[in-house]
C-alpha cells in the first residue's frame, strides 16, 4: 500500500515562491488503480519525486508498504517500480542482459531474477527479441522493456508516469494489459497521464490535482456526483475556469 500524507514542496526561485505540491495527502491499496491527475505545472512529478525519494518533501511523508522514504530511501525504492515515457534503455546491452542487471541492482538473487526474466518476456511478449541489443528496439518494443524491467524485482507498488506517451494503439493496448495484470496481481498502482479518456477507462479512484492540491479525489460515481459532470474532461476544464 503507498500512502501520501500532508505531503508539501516549495520551490523558491529568483523572483517567485511556487507551491508545487501543497498539503497531500491520499492512500493506494493493493489492486487498487489510482489516477493522479492535474494539467501541467499541477504538481505530479514533484509528488512522485518525493515519493521515489528524489526530492525531499517540506513538510508531509510517503510511505510504501509501512516504510517512510525519509527514513529508508533504499528500503522504499525496492518496493516501487517505476515506468515512464522517457526511459531510456542501455543501447549495448541485449534486452536480457539489462534487465538482469536490473535485477542485480535491485538485490534479486540471479536465478530468481532468470526466472522473473522469462516470465515477464512471456507475459508482455518481448521472447523474440531478449537476445538483441536494446539499442536497436522500436519504440513500442523498448516500452515492453521498460514495463518488464519496473517489475524483475516484484515490487508491491507500482508509479506509472505518461505510460502511453508515443504508442500507437497496439502499444496503448499494452499498458492497459499490463495495468490489468498489475491489478490482478494486486500492485498498489499510481497512473499519472494527460490522457483522460484513458484514465477513466483504467483506474479505480482518482485524484484532481490542480495547484499542487486535490480538487476532487473519489471514485468516477463520486466524481460525477461532485461537479456534475459525466466526463473528467468536462471537469478538468471547469476546474481551471474556477481557479483562473
Ligand atoms: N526544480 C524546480 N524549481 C522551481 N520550480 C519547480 C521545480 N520543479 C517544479 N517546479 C514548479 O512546480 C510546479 C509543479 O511542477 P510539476 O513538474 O510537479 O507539475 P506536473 O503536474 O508534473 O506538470 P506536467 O504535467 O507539465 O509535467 C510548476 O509550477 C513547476 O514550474
Amino acid at each position: 500500500m503507498l500512502t501520501v500524507q500532508s505531503l508539501t514542496k516549495t520551490f523558491s526561485t529568483d523572483d517567485a515562491e511556487v507551491r508545487a505540491v501543497d498539503d497531500l495527502s491520499f492512500q493506494v491499496q493493493p489492486g487498487e488503480v489510482y489516477g493522479l491527475l492535474g494539467p501541467n505545472g499541477a504538481g505530479k512529478t514533484t509528488t512522485l519525486r518525493m515519493v521515489l525519494g528524489l526530492l525531499e518533501p517540506d513538510a508531509g511523508f510517503a510511505e510504501v508498504d509501512g516504510v517512510r522514504t525519509e527514513s529508508d530511501p533504499i528500503g522504499v525504492k525496492s518496493r516501487l517500480g517505476f515506468v515512464s515515457a522517457s526511459d531510456g534503455v542501455y543501447p549495448w546491452l541485449s534486452v536480457r542482459e539489462m534487465l538482469l542487471y536490473f535485477g542485480d541492482l535491485y538485490g534479486v538473487a540471479p536465478s530468481v531474477a532468470a526466472q522473473r526474466c522469462e516470465d515477464l518476456a512471456t507475459l508482455m511478449g518481448i521472447e523474440p527479441f531478449l537476445d538483441r541489443r536494446a539499442g536497436t528496439l522500436s519504440t513500442g518494443q523498448r516500452q515492453r522493456v521498460t514495463l518488464v524491467r519496473g517489475l524483475i524485482h516484484d515490487p508491491p507498488v507500482m508509479l506509472l508516469d505518461e505510460p502511453t506517451r508515443g504508442l500507437d494503439v497496439v502499444g496503448v493496448q499494452t499498458i492497459f494489459d499490463y495495468i490489468k495484470h498489475l491489478r490482478d496481481v494486486g500492485k498498489a498502482v499510481i497512473v499519472c497521464t494527460h490522457r483522460l479518456d484513458e484514465a477513466q477507462r483504467l483506474c479505480d479512484r482518482f485524484g484532481l490535482l490542480h495547484r499542487g492540491k486535490l480538487q476532487h479525489a473519489g471514485t468516477m460515481t463520486d466524481l460525477k456526483e461532485a461537479t456534475g459532470r459525466e466526463h473528467l474532461v468536462e471537469m478538468f476544464v471547469d476546474l481551471m475556469k474556477e481557479n483562473a
